[in-house]
């Protein structure tokens, strides 16, 4: 599917440069090209020309290549033009351009044009806004195997299974008086099972592509006075966050941006939870629970004398979000700073006061955020984790479903759901409107 209509933009970054790249896109691009420099261009090879306005007046001199459709980035034809790095030479250009038929791009238009023409599926188009907006090395290296299609290839690999086990089911209902027989053989209880693995690893595996690619959100949860605004100030080392020996001295919520060593954390101190009659600790209390609703890692402070009291804190948290515990303010027990990896939740003992044991704090919170996560670590966004999840909550149902009933017609509509859910990720089923939400956060030219 080729658009009629032509695009072009400043490719590069706004500002003076060393070499500024016009790019335009579109069937006017071989009249455009031809125009420009005088003769009809050879494909993919580096022309130096002279780019002149309509009567003849030098505008700039540069490199001009074509990339005839479709081997090229969008899949029609492309014309890429690199002039010297003026931003009003460059704005010459690109008007010279536009007289000649092409129209200003959107933002995100040509990779737009890419995925509608096939080049790439969605989360790989995505994966490419991910890597020019990469905050660190991680993240970068992360995005780029999206864009090469690992991500891609994994969430292929699992709806080649699925649609193996749901043609296995679909031919047990075409075939009723069999169906009970069919729905009961071990094959298919076996083939679901298998499939949740492959579901979880890759759901494991895209939270922390998330986590990479967004930074990881922490609450800093705990009763009052356990040091949680101190703990704060230590990280991000600032004097952020009012700290005194009042309890329930911090009511809003603050946020931190912290980089540890390129892995971005997104911190928030939060009012001290407990039972209070003063309606705006209450609200405190209640804007408390509301980040840890929706945080990555729960980091909650006490101290050796509440511990295990205070865990009553993190009991209802949901599995996906990870529990750190800190045992503050060592100094005064001289209980020393160690750490203890226990069943659902790292433990550091460490001092906000004084600082010591926050190192291996810091070091907990980067392995959180996805540090380290080897070789084969993709970037995902929370949208493709959100349908993981709901694959899994089809799953989930479709094997009660043959577990307790033997409904061949209701599994099959779980597994038809999940296939969507999962199409949802590659842009196989996609609405305009998440589409445009897509593309328009990208920047210009790209
Ligand atoms: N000795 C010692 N005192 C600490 C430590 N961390 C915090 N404190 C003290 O504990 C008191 C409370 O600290 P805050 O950081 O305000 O505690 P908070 O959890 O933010 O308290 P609220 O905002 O009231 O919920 C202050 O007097 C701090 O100086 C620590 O590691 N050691
Ligand atoms: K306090
Ligand atoms: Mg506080």
């Amino acid at each position: 599917m080729t658009s009629n209509d032509t695009i072009a933009a400043i490719a590069s970054a706004p500002g003076a440069a060393g070499v500024g790249v016009l790019r335009v896109s579109g069937p006017a691009v071989p009249g455009i090209a031809c125009e420009l420099l005088g003769r009809d261009p050879e494909p993919r090879r580096a022309h130096f020309s002279a780019f002149r306005e309509r009567d003849g007046e030098l505008i700039d001199r540069g490199l001009l290549l074509y990339f005839p459709a479709p081997a090229s980035y969008t899949g029609e034809h492309v014309l890429e033009l690199q002039g010297h790095g003026s931003p009003v030479l460059l704005d010459t250009l690109l008007r010279r351009v536009c007289a000649m038929g092409a129209r200003l791009a959107r933002p995100g238009e040509f990779t737009e044009r890419a995925f509608l023409n096939g080049k790439l599926d969605l989360a790989q188009a995505e994966a490419v806004a991910d890597l020019i907006a990469a905050r660190s090395q991680a993240g970068a290296r992360a995005a780029l195997r999206s864009m090469e299609g690992v991500f891609s290839r994994k969430v292929h690999g699992l709806l080649q299974a699925l649609i193996a086990l749901r043609v296995h089911i679909e031919a047990a209902i075409d075939f009723p008086e069999e169906e009970i027989d069919f729905l009961a053989d071990p094959l298919i209880q076996h083939q679901l099972d298998a499939l949740g693995v492959q579901l979880s690893d890759l759901l494991r595996e895209a939270q922390r592509g998330m986590r990479l690619n967004d930074g990881v959100r922490v609450a800093i949860i705990g009763r009052p006075n356990a040091g949680k605004s101190s703990l704060l100030n230590a990280l991000s080392g600032s004097d952020r966050a009012i700290v005194t020996d009042i309890a329930g001295t911090t009511r809003d919520v603050l946020r931190e941006h912290v980089s540890l060593d390129g892995i971005s954390l997104e911190l928030a101190d939060t009012a001290g939870l407990r039972e209070t009659d003063d309606p705006v600790e209450q609200e405190g209390v209640r804007r408390a629970h509301g980040e840890l609703v929706r945080a990555d890692v729960a980091l909650l402070v006490t101290d050796a004398l509440h511990a295990e009291h205070d865990l009553a804190l993190l009991a209802d948290l949901p599995a996906s979000v990870e529990r750190l515990v800190l045992v503050n303010k060592i100094d005064l027990d001289q209980a020393g700073a160690r750490y203890e990896e226990r069943a659902n939740a790292i433990w550091v003992w460490a001092s906000a006061r004084t600082g010591e044991g926050l190192d291996a704090l810091r070091e907990h919170l980067k392995q959180l955020a996805g540090a380290g996560s080897g070789e084969g670590a993709f970037s995902a966004r929370r949208r493709h984790v959100l349908a993981l999840e709901q694959v899994a909550v089809h799953l989930d149902h479709a094997d009660h479903v043959l577990r307790a009933t033997r409904a061949g017609e209701l599994a099959a509509e779980a597994l038809r759901q999940a296939q969507q859910a999962l199409g949802e990720i590659t842009g196989t089923y996609t609405s305009d409107d998440l589409l445009g939400a897509i593309f328009s956060s990208f920047c210009i030219g790209k």
